[in-house]
């Protein structure tokens, strides 16, 4: 049985991702067709064992290397940092964050982790930080000198979304919609779908505008791009369903058996799904050379250190980056 490395970033250290990170170690550290190494500060994953009511020591090591291959679990060094407080974001939360989420990306880009999975980041504590990405999608392909196209992309259960745009302002989003970005957003959604279930992928792209546009009297988007995106997606062998309006496409899932719903922008996929399933909804970093997986969930501030937040959502998460990363390796 081949082992699986997979990186943990435990994500915003004034969120809630230091206690989620300490209750998925204690659930899955220890399985042996698995090696963790958990990007977190040593205080920090220390305060989340002990918000999560648990108290087991985990080694600290210099490098990936030094994690036994079966079953070893540990923290990698020199990712302490201070000053952030609980439930606020700041700039010592972001500092924190990007030491993680670097070593994390270092290793990846040494061959060191088959896949990484991270708790919640604070997007707005990175930018306080001094991050210049919009958000951790582009840290990591600028990381990992990935210069083709990526996107975010979320699975629950069966299903998938690929999202055309994402962590922009709604203003943009019209202006950043292109043939180019849906057929790229299409494809790396069907080897998503096909890596984590050998399936030919059945797709349903969503439109922009109310009710399609009716017409162009409400946007012109699904006339002059989505639909000739559409046209080019069949031509290249793709099974697309059809452009549905955005409203009623997941009423489609079951009926037409689709696989995955290609998204305009962020909410238009998410809305659904945190709706269908707030705490088994991932978010997949498509594009990039390695697995790469967060929950849907975010830092939580307004629960955060009372042991109430529930780690189903990231350990969902860590579930789904350890298939894709043995698929990857069969893939090979
Ligand atoms: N995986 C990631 O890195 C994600 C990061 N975020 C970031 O999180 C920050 C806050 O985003 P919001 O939109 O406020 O969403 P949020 O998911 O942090 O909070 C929304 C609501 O869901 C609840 N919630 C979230 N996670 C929970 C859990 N594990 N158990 C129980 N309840 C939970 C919160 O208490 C809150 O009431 C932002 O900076 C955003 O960028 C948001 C989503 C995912
Ligand atoms: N990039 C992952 C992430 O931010 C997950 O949350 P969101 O994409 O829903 O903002």
């Amino acid at each position: 049985m081949s082992v699986t490395t997979i990186g943990l970033v435990a994500g915003d250290p004034s969120g809630v991702g230091p206690e989620l990170c300490a209750k998925l170690v204690n659930a899955k550290g220890r399985q042996s067709d698995l090696r963790v190494a958990v990007f977190c500060g040593k205080g920090s994953f220390r305060d989340g064992m002990r918000i999560a009511g648990l108290d087991a020591e985990i080694p600290v090591v210099d490098s990936v290397s030094s994690i036994p291959e079966r079953g070893g679990v540990a923290l990698i060094s020199g990712l302490d940092r201070d000053g952030y407080k609980p439930g606020v974001a700041s700039a010592e939360g972001g500092t924190a964050t990007l030491a993680a989420l670097e070593s994390a990306a270092d290793a990846a880009g040494a061959g060191q982790l088959d896949a990484i999975v991270y708790g919640p980041l604070n997007k707005q504590a990175m930018w306080l930080a001094g991050h210049k990405a919009i958000d951790e999608l582009h840290f990591f392909s600028s990381r990992l000198g990935v210069t083709g196209f990526c996107c975010e992309m979320n699975n629950q259960g069966a299903l998938w979304t690929a999202r055309v745009t994402s962590h922009i302002p709604l203003r943009a989003v019209a202006d950043n919609i292109s043939v180019e970005s849906i057929i790229a957003a299409t494809v790396a959604g069907a080897k998503a779908v096909e890596s984590s279930s050998g399936k030919r992928a059945r797709i349903a792209v969503a439109g922009l505008n109310p009710h399609l546009g009716e017409g162009g009297a409400m946007g012109t988007e699904e006339i002059e791009i989505i639909l000739p995106a559409i046209e080019r997606l069949k031509e290249l062998g793709y099974d697309v369903a059809g452009l549905y309006p955005a409203d009623t496409v997941f009423l489609r899932v079951g009926p037409e058996k689709l696989d995955l719903i290609i998204t305009m922008f962020h909410d238009q996929g998410q809305i659904a799904l945190k709706t269908l399933g707030f705490a088994n909804t991932s978010t997949v970093l498509g594009g990039l050379p390695l697995p790469i997986v967060t929950a849907s969930q975010g830092t939580a501030y307004d629960i955060v250190g009372q042991n109430r937040a529930d780690p189903a959502g990231l350990t969902a998460a860590f579930d789904l980056a350890h298939r894709l990363a043995i698929a990857t390796r069969k893939a090979a």
